[in-house]
């Protein structure tokens, strides 16, 4: 695999058109119909707040996940995840049991700064991002260095995080006023434990 965007910091990895354009707006569809989107509320700083995204987590039969002090039961996967995660597993070389799939409702819809490092995913994780819908700003930044870099992550679009990329750099998808479309990601991890 060739890095097409050279200006992405050391560990990332951009493919534009992973999926093509007119498989990606039937995805897009597909998924915002047919996938059972929650909007949990999650404990910060002792109060409880709506996330401002929905999400929907699937993966391997007993997966759960730990996120913000709460466990999250996976669903069964989608047959369409089912089937992008195949062609990220051959493209990337990992394989993954599950996917945290996120809809952005329109760009009011955002996700804050974080790592994707809870111990369950191992110390050192792949973790990639398919994208569809409207065109995000994905933010970069690493732990010791202050620049926060911009990736636009495109309609079809995959981002690879390679092994080592969490222990250095946090990632966020700000808020963009003036998106009124939709986003849907699907993140492909791997979960060490299950039940
Ligand atoms: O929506 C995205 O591209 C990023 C989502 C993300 O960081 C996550 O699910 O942990
Ligand atoms: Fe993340």
């Amino acid at each position: 695999m060739t890095d097409k965007t050279l200006d992405l910091p050391p560990g990332f990895t951009y493919v534009p058109n992973f999926v093509k354009e007119k498989a990606a707006d039937d995805a897009f569809e597909y998924l915002f119909y047919n996938l059972t989107w929650q909007q949990p509320r999650l404990e910060v700083y002792g109060k409880l707040h709506l996330v401002p995204r929905l999400q929907c987590w699937m993966g391997d039969i007993g997966m759960h996940y730990q996120y913000s002090g709460k466990l999250f039961k996976a669903v069964d996967w989608d047959p369409y995840v089912l089937d992008v995660k195949t062609q990220v597993e051959k493209l990337v070389g990992k394989t993954f049991n599950s996917a945290l799939v996120n809809l952005y409702r329109d760009g009011n819809d955002k996700m804050g700064w974080h790592a994707d490092d809870e111990k369950e995913l191992g110390p050192s994780p792949a973790v990639v991002t398919v994208s569809f819908g409207a065109q995000r700003s994905f933010q970069v930044k690493h732990n010791n260095l202050g620049e926060t870099i911009n990736l636009e992550l495109g309609h079809g679009s995959l981002l690879l995080m390679k092994p080592g990329v969490q222990a250095s750099y946090k990632h966020a998808v700000p808020a963009r006023k003036k998106v009124t479309q939709g986003r849907i990601s699907l993140t492909f991890r791997n979960i060490l434990q299950s039940d």
